[in-house]
C-alpha cells in the first residue's frame, strides 16, 4: 500500500478568469494530468478543493432568477451544489486521465458535511471572500440592495462579499471516505470546505457559511489517518519576505520555525496564513509531514521532494 495523502487544490486548479463550465472543466483536465502523478507514484489519493468563486457566483445566479415559486437556495445548499458540480468535473477529468495512463483506479465524489460549533465567533464576523471581484461602486450598490451582506476590499484586487467561515470540528462522512480508500477508489471530499452543519441531538442542521478548504482538508487528513497533507497552490514554496527583494524560499521547515514567522506576520491572512496554520495543525496532531507546493510542481515533489515540507523537527546535517 502506498502513502495515504490528502491533496487540497487551490483556486488556480479550477478557475482563473473564465467562469464558464467549459473553461473550468478544461482547467480541471490540466489539474488531473498533474494529480495522476501521485497515483503513478503509488500514493492513495484523497482530493479536496475550494469553491469560493463558484459558490459566490451560484448565489448571484440564484438571486437573479428567484421567484416565490422557485426560491433561491440558502448558502449551505449552494455549497452542496458546488461540491456536486466541481466533483463531477473532477471525476470526469480524473477518469479520462487515469484511463489514458492505463491505471485502474476510479473516482467518486462524497457530498460531505463538516461539523462546526454553533457558538463559533466566526458566525458574527464574516471573513471568507466569495464570488466575483467588484468595483467600489458595484459593492456599494450590492450593499444597498442587500443590507445584511458584508463586503470588503480584498488585498488590493477589488471588493468581494464575505461570509462567515467557522472552523471545522469533525467530518460526518469520514467512514465513507475511509471505505472508498480501502476499496482503491479515489474520493473527492470536503469540497468547498464541506457543508457546514451543527449538531442538535440526532439532527445535523445546515448553517450559512463557507469553511476554509485548507482547514477542512486538515481535519479530514487527521480523521482518515493520512500519512501526509499536501496543499497545492500557485507558488512552489512558502516564502519569508514574500515578493520583496530579500524573499527566501522555505524548503524544509519545522513547526517552531513557522510559528516564529507567523508572529512576524510573514503570511497574508486569507491566502498563505490559513495554509500554514492548517499544515501546522496537521503536523502537531499526527507527527506526519505537511507540504505546501504548486500544482505544477507535483513531479518535482514526487521525484525530488521539492516544495515546502513542514515537519515536527527538521534534522540538522552535520
Ligand atoms: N509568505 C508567502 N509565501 C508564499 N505565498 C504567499 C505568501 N504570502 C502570500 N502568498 C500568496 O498566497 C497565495 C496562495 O493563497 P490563495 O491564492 O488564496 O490560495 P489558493 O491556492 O488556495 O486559492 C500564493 O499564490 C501567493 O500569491
Ligand atoms: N472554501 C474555500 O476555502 O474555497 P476557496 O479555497 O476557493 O476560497
Amino acid at each position: 500500500m502506498g502513502r495515504k495523502i490528502v491533496v487540497a487544490l487551490g483556486g488556480n486548479a479550477i478557475l482563473s478568469k473564465d467562469a464558464s463550465a467549459a473553461a473550468q472543466q478544461q482547467a480541471l483536465l490540466a489539474t488531473a494530468k498533474q494529480l495522476v502523478k501521485f497515483v503513478e507514484n503509488g500514493d492513495q489519493l484523497i482530493i479536496s478543493h475550494g469553491n469560493g468563486p463558484q459558490v459566490g457566483n451560484l448565489l448571484l445566479q440564484q438571486a437573479a432568477g428567484s421567484t416565490e415559486e422557485n426560491p433561491a437556495m440558502p448558502l449551505d445548499t449552494a455549497v452542496a451544489m458546488t461540491q456536486g458540480s466541481i466533483g463531477y468535473w473532477m471525476q470526469n477529468a480524473m477518469n479520462q486521465v487515469l484511463k489514458e495512463k492505463g491505471l485502474k483506479q476510479t473516482v467518486a465524489t462524497v457530498v460531505t458535511q463538516v461539523e462546526v460549533s454553533a457558538d463559533d465567533p466566526a458566525f458574527k464576523n464574516p471573513t471568507k471572500p466569495i464570488g466575483p471581484f467588484m468595483s467600489k461602486g458595484e459593492a456599494d450598490l450590492a450593499k444597498k440592495e442587500n443590507p445584511d451582506f458584508t463586503f470588503i476590499e480584498d488585498s488590493g484586487r477589488g471588493y468581494r462579499r464575505v461570509v462567515p467561515s467557522p472552523k471545522p470540528t469533525g467530518v460526518v462522512e469520514t467512514q465513507a471516505v475511509k471505505t472508498l480508500v480501502d476499496a482503491g477508489i479515489i474520493p473527492i471530499s470536503v469540497g468547498g470546505g464541506g457543508i457546514p452543519v451543527v449538531t442538535n441531538g440526532d439532527q445535523l442542521i445546515g448553517r450559512e457559511a463557507v469553511i476554509d478548504k485548507d482547514f477542512a482538508s486538515e481535519k479530514l487528513a487527521e480523521l482518515v489517518d493520512a500519512d501526509a497533507l499536501i496543499i497545492l497552490t500557485a507558488v512552489p514554496n512558502i516564502y519569508v519576505n514574500f515578493n520583496q527583494p530579500n524573499q527566501k524560499k522555505l524548503e524544509r521547515v519545522s513547526v517552531a520555525e513557522l510559528e516564529t514567522y507567523i508572529e512576524e506576520n510573514q503570511f497574508a491572512p486569507g491566502s498563505m496564513l490559513p495554509k500554514v496554520q492548517a499544515a501546522i495543525d496537521f503536523v502537531k496532531a499526527t507527527g506526519n509531514q505537511a507540504v505546501v507546493t504548486a500544482l505544477d510542481n507535483i513531479e518535482g515533489f514526487v521525484k525530488n521532494g521539492s516544495g515546502t515540507v513542514i515537519s515536527k523537527k527538521v534534522s540538522v546535517r552535520s
